[in-house]
């Protein structure tokens, strides 16, 4: 076979047909992508349907901005001179096969390939794993932001270099099969378990369907692999690991060279431990992980922590990425141990839960009494679920405030009801955008000095979260 990175080998992985072929089978290509804004000369441009657009319309935008070469399912009309065209049934079946191939080469350049999988904190753990890899010694790739479904992974899979010491792909699903799809792709040498927890119910069921799916990857961990994994005590229930001869199991328990993480919370101490676990197989010292550690952040939206240097503004714990009965606990129990300040719990309803959601809802608003001094509740669930609890708790006695949904009057009311005295945690469904209350703090509360006003720029700088 020619080399990869070539139209002729693309065209034998994929098994698809030149409607245009390029003027030489074996000219380099640089990369693949899905997105005709972001793709560089050489670049080979992937035409999906998504929900909103479908990808065949940008082909012609693709290959105008120095795209190589386009994959297809349809002719496409008056294309680009000189850009060639190759079609195939699926796209992302095309996509999905590139990506299972350049697995096989990763493996043989002696690339080994991680997966991060789990209910909570793949995102922030993959992204440790990559700082404390690379702070070591070698040098590797990750998932861009949570590149994790059926489109990210083969991404990722497919951004990696030959010559990499390592490739590190987040593994995500909300329906039952997705992740074992994903791990077939992956194959992974070495295959992280974050956490379990109550995620994504509304097709999962209950813990023990989200436990059943998230076991599915140790079917495809390569032989002589590694599994990674919480100590029993941190898991609500056991995971079913299937007799894997040549699989060796390794179990992260809270780690002292996690202790001066500076991102907050004990979960964000097992996230940095799982990373210490695999830093340690891949041969690290316990010095240097320590190290890489201490200077360690938080990926935006999970746990960040802003405006703790400007008396002017209340520090904000900025955990706006997502929610879901698990993570609010980790969230809550964060905000609980801050001691010395009004804790202020400002939480947003949690998606995908199904029948749960009722329950789940009622059990957050009891933990967020118990955490915070002063609660805000955004969102029809959390309500529906003030609506149910004893009068003296009620919306409008000072200590609890529920909103069924955002409106300007609401954001101005919240702002209204924080001081800058106070620690306050935001936190919701992706769906809910609890972080569009970062600019309101922002312009509510004029910043003490130039450097803490830097810390919203950060946040405005990540608009892709
Ligand atoms: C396909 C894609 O990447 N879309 C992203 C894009 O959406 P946009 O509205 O622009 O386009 P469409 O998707 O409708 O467009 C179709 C294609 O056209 C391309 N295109 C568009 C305009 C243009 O000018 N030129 C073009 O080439 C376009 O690029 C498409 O290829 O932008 C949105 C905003 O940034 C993105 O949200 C959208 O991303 C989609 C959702 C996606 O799946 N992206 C993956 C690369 C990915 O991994 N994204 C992760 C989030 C993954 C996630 O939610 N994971 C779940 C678990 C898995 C759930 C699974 N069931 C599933 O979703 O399939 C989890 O719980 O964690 C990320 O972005 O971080
Ligand atoms: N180990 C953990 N246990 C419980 N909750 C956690 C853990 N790590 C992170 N969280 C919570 O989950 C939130 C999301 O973290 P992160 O993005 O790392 O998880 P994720 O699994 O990648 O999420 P997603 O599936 O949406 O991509 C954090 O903001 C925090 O509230
Ligand atoms: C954003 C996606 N990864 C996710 O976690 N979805 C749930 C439903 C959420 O946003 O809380």
């Amino acid at each position: 076979m020619a080399s990869f990175w070539t139209p002729a080998a693309f065209a034998q992985i994929t098994g698809g047909r030149w409607l245009i072929p390029p003027p030489a089978l074996d000219q380099p290509l640089a990369g693949v992508s899905i997105d005709s804004r972001q793709l560089g000369p050489g670049a080979v441009f992937v035409a999906i349907r998504g929900e909103r657009q479908d990808g065949h319309d940008f082909v012609a935008h693709a290959l105008a901005q120095g795209a190589a070469l386009a994959i297809v399912e349809q002719e496409i009309p008056s294309p680009e001179p000189g850009g060639a065209l190759l079609q195939v049934p699926s796209t992302i079946g095309a996509l999905h096969a590139l990506a299972r191939h350049y697995r096989d080469l990763l493996g043989a350049s002696g690339c080994r390939v991680l997966s991060v999988s789990g209910s909570n904190g793949k995102t922030t753990t993959r992204h440790l794993i990559h700082h404390v890899l690379t702070q070591a010694v070698w040098r590797g790739t990750q998932s861009p932001r949570s590149f994790n479904n059926h489109l990210g992974v083969p991404l990722t899979l497919l951004a990696a270099q030959l010559g990499d010491a390592f490739v590190v792909c987040e593994l995500g699903t909300n329906h039952p099969g997705e992740l074992a799809a994903l791990a077939e792709l992956v194959r992974p040498d070495l295959a992280v378990v974050t956490s379990i927890g109550e995620e994504h119910l509304e097709f999962f069921g209950d813990l023990a369907g989200v436990a059943r799916e998230e076991s599915a990857v140790f079917d495809f961990v390569r032989p002589g692999g590694s599994v990674v994994l919480p100590e029993a005590r941190w898991l609500p229930l056991p995971l079913e690991l299937p007799a894997r001869p040549g699989v060796s199991i390794s179990r992260f328990d809270l780690d002292p060279l996690a202790s001066d993480l500076p991102l907050p919370g004990l979960h964000n101490r097992l996230n940095a431990s799982a990373a210490a676990l695999v830093a340690r197989l891949f041969g690290a010292d316990d010095e240097t992980i320590r190290r890489a550690l201490n200077c360690a952040n938080a990926p935006p939206l999970r746990s960040e922590v802003l405006f703790a240097a400007d008396p002017l503004r209340p520090t904000v714990i900025n955990d706006a990425y997502n929610a879901n009965p698990s993570s609010m606990a980790a969230a809550l129990s964060l905000l609980k141990d801050w001691a010395g300040r009004r804790r202020v719990s400002i939480l947003g309803d949690m998606l995908e839960l199904g029948e749960r959601s009722p329950t789940a809802h009622q059990e957050v608003v009891a933990w967020a009494l118990a955490a915070a001094e002063h609660c805000i509740f955004v969102g029809p669930c959390f309500a529906a679920a003030i609506a149910q609890i004893s009068p003296n708790k009620a919306p409008g006695t000072g200590q609890v405030a529920a909103y069924s949904d955002w409106s300007t009057e609401v954001i101005e009311a919240i702002l209204a009801a924080l001081t800058p005295q106070d620690v306050v945690l935001l936190k919701g469904s992706r769906g809910m955008g609890m972080e569009r209350l970062i600019p309101a703090i922002e312009s509510h509360f004029p910043s003490a000095t130039n450097e803490a006003a830097g810390d919203g720029l950060e946040f405005q700088s990540t608009p892709g979260y």
